[in-house]
């Protein structure tokens, strides 16, 4: 029993245990759901409140469910210090840095409240970087907890279009109004920070013909808004499109991607912004003009194009920001994103707005009325500018702002168009005064001709008066129009200059000048710059001139892009050059047109702008004259006194001063209506007596870039032998002369021996001058007439036979130069034979003409004629004349001298023909030199004639003077 009642109490205890136990374990679990409970509920109320916004919430509690629970308290408690936790950073630092942030961003008129700025006038200009935010209104995070305000603004102009939506859509809402001033305050804030004129507003408005931004109406007065026609959207486009090409033609020319690199490369930016405004219904716009849309969006920024668009479809892939009115005083942007509220900035009054736009108005037009002149295109610094990837610079004003030129890959050359007194000579003053002030001679070099008749590029060399010369000038040529060998001369020189640069390129691995100037830095690669002036003469004829400046001028037009060689042609008649519009592959390369008024073809043939031109204007266009590439411009006066010539004074003691007096070269001039001077031609001064046996004969000089002298060698070979051929007696003495003269050079005194025969008294003088000239340097000279002309071939002849005797040709004997003047009016001397050996005077010419050249004894004659030359020949060949210069002589009766081929020539004043069958192909046009400098000026009675050091008969004959002029004491035969 005792044993059960044990057992029994055991097993109660274990019971109570049990129960306690349970007891616990349901207390537990009770608490456990209480607690549980208690923050399913906080969790519920955490998530209304997150919903319906801590800040709300908090403001008031009792909107929300269960607000008097204090689970709700607790919940609301925590999420206000969770959002003062978070937003910590944000409300210790954020809004004050915002707020600095567009201060820097967006100085002046671009951020400050309009009571600030409104009526006065913008004074940046266009070189200073543009501000890159634009301050629209005040934005907060209505979930911070303390409600700090900052700047909210929207980057414009070069940086990004805006797109605004009003939320509701409808035309009349208030929130379509807001979205207007909003627009208005962004372009009066634009419009008052730069000086008037460098920001152009365009307004499309789908629903209204006027009325939209009406505070802004008086700009319509100077054009600096244009409101568009709601049906006209297209035009609108079209007109944005065509800015956006030719500022991708012209301004961009030369590796710029947009106005704003180019303006902080260069300091000019040249072209206003153009903001166009839209405002759409928020409906889409047609397929076609959407996409025209989306065009000049992509492409507008990069050419000052802005877009504004409200209530417009409209998806660009960048650029583009935006601002979304939600009520009239509340906008989200996506510069803030969708957690910020915006309140659009306060309103101007509207009389204010007109009052601060009729100010711009005004301003802009009296600065577009002021005469801009010469100075006005040049920069405020010389020669800064850079010529690696083209040339740039202003020629004429467009409402008072410069408009530029521009020469580079895009728009290599330049047609230039006008009839005479148009205005050609001063447009090309200005552009070349433009360039040179900005581009340094190592930038830009020039090569000018003028065909016209009249000097008017001899300004850019040293005259008389004016000391000055263009340093930019290479060569200059005036009073070319009868040489047009002169104009071949010049593009056969850029076509050299050309392949030269091409083979440098080629070295170094790149095809084109901007390359070879990056890896060769320290070259000297100037861009170059040749003008033609009334460049039609050179195809004034059928003929090889023409046809061969057409083969130039098309390899140069388009090979000369890529190697920074430029051409501008200018004509008063451009039409009638058929070797220039019967080859396309040349004018096309002329891409930039300049039409002075009444000028005709420059432009295609439907752009007559340039026929309604007022005077001193021009259409300067980049896109090869199609209209859209019109730029009209005032021209100003570049060839009154004090303006081009002053610029050359400046640039010309510049370049003194930076190359030192000696080294800075002028310009070579050629002058077509003066002879060159025989003392200054570079390749007769630097004739220095050398050991030769091929002296080189100089005989006047070639038509070319560089000055060349023609000449001739004579080598002791047969045929060395030099004929003037022509009645010109001024010009052939000319070239006997100098032909004497250079060989003078050549020889120390002893070394070389002359005699010179003057067979009529005309010459005599001449040859006299000559004659002394070539005593005074020490050299032994023979002077004969027609009496002595027998004995002195007798004498000739026999030294001819003595040398050739000797086996070596006499190859160490001095050589003799026999100078004849008018050999044929000895004809009848010649022709008397001698009454023993039946031998006449001709005959000891023909063989001295023949044999001599080998033995050192070369003939210089003059015959009169082409035909009286073959008389004193004979019948035989006439290849005893190697060579031989002709003028007045028709091109018919020189073939036979010329191996029978065509020569078309007709004869010209002061001009030869040279040919030297040893070296040429065809002749060669050569101007006789002017020997005034050249000789003694003595022209006094020739001396008796004493001795003859050579072993020369002394010449003797009643009729004529002669004298041996050797410089030594005369001794008696
Ligand atoms: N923009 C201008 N402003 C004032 N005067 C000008 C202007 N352009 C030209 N002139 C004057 O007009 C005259 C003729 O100009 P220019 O010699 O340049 O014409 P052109 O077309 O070259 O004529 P031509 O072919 O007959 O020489 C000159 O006296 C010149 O000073």
């Amino acid at each position: 029993m005792r044993k059960r009642n044990e057992r029994r109490g055991a097993i109660q205890a274990a019971f109570d245990r049990l129960s306690a136990t349970a007891a616990t374990a349901r207390g537990a679990a009770a608490n456990e759901l209480a607690r549980v409970r208690a923050e399913s509920a906080k969790r519920e109320h955490a998530l209304r409140i997150a919903r319906h916004g801590v800040t709300a919430a908090a403001r008031d509690p009792g909107e929300l469910e269960g607000s008097e629970q204090a689970e709700f308290r607790r919940a609301l408690e925590e999420a206000v210090e969770e959002r003062t936790e978070v937003f910590s950073e944000w409300t210790a630092r954020g809004p004050g840095q915002l707020g600095e942030l567009v201060a820097e961003a967006a100085p002046g008129t671009a951020a400050a409240p309009w009571r600030e700025w409104l009526g006065s006038i913008g004074t940046a200009d266009a070189r200073i970087p543009a501000p890159t935010l634009w301050r629209f209104g005040t934005a907060h995070a209505p979930d911070a907890p303390e409600a700090a305000e900052f700047p909210a603004a929207v980057p414009l102009l070069d940086e990004s279009h805006l797109r605004i939506t009003c939320r509701s859509g409808t035309l009349e809402s208030a929130t379509r109004d807001t979205a207007e001033s909003l627009v208005q305050n962004l372009l009066l804030r634009m419009l008052s920070y730069y000086e008037p004129g460098l920001i152009r507003v365009h307004v499309w408005d789908t629903a209204r013909l006027t009325g939209t931004l009406p505070g802004l109406f008086p700009l319509t007065r100077s054009g600096l808004l244009t409101a568009h026609d709601p049906t006209r959207l297209d035009d609108l486009l079209e007109e944005l499109a065509e800015h956006i090409r030719r500022i991708h033609t012209t301004a961009l020319l030369g590796g710029h991607t947009s106005l704003k690199s180019l303006a902080a490369e260069t300091g000019h930016r040249g072209e206003p912004w153009r903001v166009a405004v839209l405002f759409g219904d928020g409906e889409p716009l047609k397929e076609e003009q959407q996409q025209q849309l989306q065009r000049v969006a992509r492409n507008g920024l990069a050419c000052g194009i802005q877009l504004i668009v409200v209530d417009l479809p409209m998806t660009v892939n960048n650029a583009l920001e935006s601002v979304t009115l939600l009520a009239p005083d509340l906008a989200r942007s996506s510069m803030t994103g969708p957690h910020l509220a915006i309140r659009p900035d306060e309103v101007p009054p509207r009389e204010r707005v007109s009052r601060a736009c009729s100010a711009i108005s005004e301003t802009f037009q009296s600065r577009r009325a002021r005469v801009r002149t010469f100075d006005d295109l040049l920069p405020e610094q010389l020669w800064t500018q850079d010529s690696t990837t083209g040339l740039s610079a202003p020629v004429g004003f467009f409402e008072g702002e410069p408009v530029r030129i521009s020469l580079g890959d895009t728009s290599p050359h330049t047609l230039i168009g006008g009839p005479s007194g148009s205005g050609k000579t001063n447009f090309l003053y200005g552009m070349l005064g433009s360039l040179a002030a900005r581009y340094s001679p190592d930038e830009l070099e020039m090569y000018l001709l003028d065909f016209k008749e009249g000097v008017s590029f001899a300004q850019f060399t040293p005259g008389n008066r004016d000391p000055s010369w263009l340093p930019h000038a290479r060569l200059v040529g005036v009073n070319v129009n009868t040489d047009r060998e002169f104009g071949l001369a010049l593009l056969r020189f850029l076509a050299t200059e050309m392949r030269r640069r091409a083979d440098a390129a080629k070295e170094q691995e790149v095809t084109k000048l901007e390359e070879l100037r990056q890896r060769d830095p320290k070259g000297r690669w100037p861009r170059i710059v040749s003008v033609i002036d009334e460049f039609q003469y050179l195809f004034a004829e059928r003929d090889a001139v023409s046809s061969q400046a057409a083969t130039l001028l098309e390899d140069v037009a388009r090979r000369g892009r890529s190697q920074g060689i430029h051409l501008v042609l200018a004509s008063q008649d451009v039409s009638g050059i058929e070797a220039f519009w019967g080859k396309p592959a040349i004018f096309e390369q002329f891409i930039l047109r300049v039409a002075l008024p009444k000028a005709r073809r420059v432009l295609v043939d439907n752009n007559t702008t340039a026929l309604e031109l007022p005077r001193w204007h021009a259409v300067v266009n980049h896109e090869s004259g199609v209209k859209h590439g019109n730029e009209v411009v005032r021209v100003p006066d570049a060839t009154a006194s004090e303006t081009f010539d002053s610029l050359q004074h400046r640039l010309w003691e510049r370049h003194l001063w930076e190359t030192g007096r000696r080294n800075a070269l002028p310009p070579r001039l050629f002058d077509g209506s003066h002879l060159p001077g025989l003392i200054g031609t570079s390749d007769f001064d630097e004739l220095r007596p050398v050991t030769t046996r091929r002296p080189r004969v100089l005989l006047g000089q070639v038509i070319d870039v560089r000055g060349t002298a023609a000449a001739l060698s004579f080598e002791r070979s047969p045929g060395r032998n030099l004929a003037v051929l022509g009645s010109a007696q001024v010009d052939a003495t000319a070239v006997l002369g100098t032909s004497a003269l250079s060989l003078g050079r050549q020889f120390s005194p002893g070394r070389a021996a002359f005699t010179i025969a003057t067979l009529t008294e005309d010459t005599s003088e001449d040859a006299w001058a000559v004659a002394s000239t070539l005593r005074d340097a020490g050299h032994t000279v023979t002077f004969i007439g027609p009496g002595e002309l027998g004995e002195t071939l007798r004498g000739l002849s026999d030294l001819v036979d003595e040398r050739s005797g000797s086996g070596g040709t006499g190859s160490d004997a001095v050589p003799h130069y026999l100078l004849c003047y008018a050999v044929d009016a000895a004809q009848s001397i010649l022709e008397r034979k001698e009454p023993e050996s039946r031998v006449s005077g001709l005959d000891q010419l023909r063989k001295t003409l023949k044999q001599g050249p080998e033995c050192g004894v070369h003939t210089i004659g003059w015959w009169r004629s082409a035909q009286r030359l073959r008389n004193t020949l004979g019948m035989g060949p006439t290849d005893d004349v190697g060579a031989w210069v002709a003028f007045d002589v028709q091109g018919q009766e020189l073939a036979p001298l010329a191996a029978g081929q065509l020569i078309t020539w007709s004869p010209r004043v002061h001009r030869g023909l040279f040919f030297d069958r040893s070296v040429h192909s065809h002749p060669e046009v050569i101007l006789p030199f002017d020997l005034s400098e050249a000789v003694d000026g003595s022209t006094g009675e020739p001396e008796e004639v004493t001795a003859e050091p050579n072993n020369l008969p002394r010449p003797r004959g009643p009729e004529t003077v002669s004298s041996n002029i050797s410089g030594e004491e005369a001794t008696d035969d």
